[in-house]
Order: C-alpha cells, then sequence, then structure tokens
C-alpha cells in the first residue's frame, strides 16, 4: 500500500520550512509527498527576503490535479497567505470530502515577516477551523486565535478548548515558544488533555520545527494512525530533527529531516 499526503503551503527557498519541509518529512516516513504551492518565498536562514504569491487560480489547479487523480489520505495545510487562498482551500476540502486535514495556521516566520495577512485571520476562524481535523498552533498564533493568553500550562489548556468550541476536532498545542527548559506539547481531544514533555536543545537551528512536526502528524494520519499515535511519532521526530542539526547556514538553519527512523 501506498499512502499519500498533500501539502498546500508556501515555498521555502532554503528548504528548511513550508513545502519543502513537508515533503522531506512525508518522505522520510515513507509517505508519498504532494504539494499544492500557494506563494514562493525568498528565503534562507537569515529571514525571508521576498514573498510572491501565487494567483487563486494556480492554487485550485493544483488542488484538482491531485485531487481527482491521486487522492490523497492526509491533507496538510501550511502558509495560505490571503483569505481568498483559505476560502478556496476550504471549499476544496468540502468539494473532495477529505476529512484527515492537519491546519498549521501559519502567521509569521521566526524572524518576524508576515506569512498570513493580518485581514486573513478571520477567515481562517470562519472558514478553515471547523474543517480541521488537526490544528497546529504555537503560542502566538494560539492566542491570536482565541484572544487569550497563553503563559500559563491552564491557559493554554482554556485556549486549547476554545479552540475546539471553535470547530476544530484535536488540537495539539506547541511549546516551543515557552519559557523555561522544559517543552511542553498538548493534544485536546475535546475531553482530555495529553501532555509531551521533552529538554528544550539549547540551539539556534530551530528553522521550520513548525511545519516539520505537522507534517509528521500527517503523515502518520495518511496511514491511518490515531491522533495519539501520530503526536508521538511526530514529538520523536522533531526531536531528533532538533538534536542532531545539519550547522547549514549562517542563520537560524534547519533541522535534520534525515534524524529519525521509525
Ligand atoms: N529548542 C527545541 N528543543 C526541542 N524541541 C523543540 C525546540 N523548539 C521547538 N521544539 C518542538 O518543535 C515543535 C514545533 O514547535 P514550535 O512551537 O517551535 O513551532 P513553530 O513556532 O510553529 O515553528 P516554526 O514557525 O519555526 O515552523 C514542538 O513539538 C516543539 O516542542
Ligand atoms: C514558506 C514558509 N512556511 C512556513 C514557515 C514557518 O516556519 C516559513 N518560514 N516559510
Amino acid at each position: 500500500m501506498v499512502y499519500k499526503a498533500l501539502t498546500i503551503a508556501g515555498s521555502d527557498s532554503g528548504g528548511g520550512a513550508g513545502i519543502q519541509a513537508d515533503l522531506k518529512t512525508f518522505h522520510q516516513l515513507r509517505v508519498f509527498g504532494m504539494s499544492a504551492i500557494t506563494a514562493v518565498t525568498a528565503q534562507n536562514t537569515l529571514g525571508v527576503q521576498g514573498v510572491y504569491p501565487l494567483s487563486v487560480e494556480a492554487v485550485e489547479r493544483q488542488i484538482d490535479s491531485v485531487a481527482v487523480d491521486l487522492s490523497p489520505h492526509a491533507v496538510k495545510t501550511g502558509m495560505l497567505f490571503s483569505h481568498e487562498m483559505i476560502e478556496l482551500v476550504a471549499h476544496k476540502i468540502k468539494q473532495y470530502k477529505w476529512t484527515r486535514i492537519v491546519v498549521d495556521p501559519v502567521m509569521i516566520a521566526k524572524g518576524g515577516a508576515p506569512l498570513l495577512k493580518q485581514e486573513a485571520v478571520e477567515a481562517l476562524q470562519r472558514h478553515l477551523l471547523p474543517l480541521a481535523y488537526v490544528l497546529t498552533p504555537n503560542m502566538p498564533e494560539a492566542e491570536v486565535l482565541t484572544n487569550m493568553q497563553m503563559e500559563t500550562i491552564e491557559q493554554r489548556k482554556e485556549a486549547a478548548k476554545k479552540l475546539h468550541d471553535m470547530g476544530v476536532r484535536y488540537v495539539v498545542m506547541k511549546g516551543g515558544h515557552g519559557e523555561g527548559n522544559e517543552l511542553i506539547d498538548i493534544l485536546y481531544d475535546g475531553e482530555q488533555f495529553y501532555e509531551w514533555k521533552s529538554k528544550r536543545i539549547d540551539t539556534k537551528h530551530t528553522h521550520g520545527t513548525g511545519c516539520t512536526f505537522a507534517a509528521a502528524i500527517t503523515a502518520q494520519l495518511a496511514k491511518g494512525k490515531t491522533i495519539y499515535e501520530a503526536v508521538d511519532v511526530a514529538k520523536r521526530f522533531i526531536q531528533a530533527a532538533v538534536e542532531q542539526t545539519l550547522q547549514i547556514g549562517s542563520g537560524h538553519g534547519p533541522t535534520n529531516h534525515w534524524a529519525f527512523h521509525e
């Protein structure tokens, strides 16, 4: 059986985040990767030098081409940039009756460059969250989506409940932006919370951690794994990828997509 996953996201020329991180992660987890590119970014380990969105029509064609011929088992969304693109993606998810949807609500790159227009946040809340099987916000993204504070674990759990109320099936709150040496990722399934704790690795090479983590969840869901199993593998995948970074580029380098073996 060949498991297939589609990523609808932006291209990172530097290869560490976006479409490139997703495809490398799918591949490493033995899932056939396909892509619909929403925007091309000129990007490296030093930052984002340019953002060039594709037309809605170009994205629609890519999604249709994949959908009619290659039927993905799971779909991930990353950088969507505008409300028009969000509405299109929501429409396509409904049209093709896709259910295993992982929405990574990408808003800004680590260096601060915007990857989603501010006015598109409402479209994300209205159109995409209700279709999300899994939502993987980092702490600043969860703050924007819920208008709630994320300082304590209790506050993050309350925010997860609110996101669940907004229509998300499973909320995975990433803990990369937290304080202290311990990193806590939280899964909320509407009833219970599950926590993954790990030691924060002291490195500046964390470009693309969020994309890679969400892509690993997507790959596991494509194989029919449960959400708990998917997050568990993703956590181990990202831990190994940050632990064994490649030390390339002179800024915030990419993670190592070769590091984890199932
Ligand atoms: N320094 C670190 N050491 C270990 N794990 C980390 C580290 N930084 C992030 N992670 C893990 O990586 C995953 C992604 O978390 P994070 O909150 O950094 O995502 P993100 O901000 O969306 O990343 P990006 O915007 O760079 O794609 C989480 O599982 C988190 O626990
Ligand atoms: C294209 C793209 N998507 C997502 C991120 C977030 O890490 C990034 N830096 N670039």
